[in-house]
């Protein structure tokens, strides 16, 4: 099981400083998509240059022209780039292509997917790397989490690794680790700590037991 760190809320040097703090407690960085919206691709290539050891995703959550958006931020040091789970097929195809290409990975993001079981193990044939479940802010200001569709995920996905996101924190990462997916995405509840590394050390502790 892996641990992703996602940068939502940051610009680029207070992205690297926070990495800087818990970098030995994760695995991948994500760059997410409010800080692509403010910062364009850019922000992607600075922080693979400051930190190379460690695996980039581009939480770009394309929906159309995959093949596009993939080789661009392929070019920027991406490792890992998003797609989201209700684009058309060919926008994910187009995006598993140009990876295989570049030597990328696909994550497909399940955000707003209605029918998660089959559209799950629709996207799963199409060869994606990573299938996520997500609530994003707007669900989770509406209190509601994913725990749920990541049992159905584990259930239908025969070969893509699962992924969980969504306003998970300390508190909650047990009862996600115990659905046991491949990789756990932590935003806010890193980020919005007082001690950022002592509650990612904390949480690279749990994880690191599966
Ligand atoms: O993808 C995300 C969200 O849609 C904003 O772009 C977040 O990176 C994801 O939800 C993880 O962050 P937290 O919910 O704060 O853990």
């Amino acid at each position: 099981m892996e641990l992703q760190l996602a940068l939502d809320l940051v610009n680029i040097p207070e992205a690297k400083e926070v990495v800087k703090e818990v970098a030995p407690y994760i695995d991948i960085i994500e760059i997410g998509t409010p800080v692509v919206i403010n910062e364009g691709l850019r922000a992607v290539k600075e922080i693979k240059d400051a930190f190379p050891t460690l695996k980039v995703l581009a939480d770009l959550k394309i929906m159309d022209a995959g093949g596009y958006g993939v080789m661009k931020a392929s070019e920027a040091g991406a490792d890992i780039i998003t797609v989201l789970g209700v684009s058309d097929d060919s926008t994910i195809k187009g995006a598993v292509n140009e990876a295989r290409k570049q030597n990328k990975k696909i994550m497909v993001d399940m955000i707003n997917v209605k029918d998660i079981a089959s559209r799950a193990a629709e996207i799963d044939a199409l060869g994606v790397d990573y299938i996520c479940v997500h609530s994003g802010y707007d669900h989770q200001a509406e209190g509601k989490n994913s725990f749920e569709d990541l049992a159905t995920i584990k259930r239908v996905v025969k070969q893509a690794k699962t992924a969980i996101a969504g306003g998970i924190k300390l508190q909650t990462l047990p009862e996600v680790i115990s659905a046991q997916p491949d990789l756990v995405i932590v935003g806010g509840g890193i980020t919005g700590a007082s001690d950022k590394q002592a509650v990612a050390a904390q949480m690279h502790e749990l994880i690191k037991q599966r």
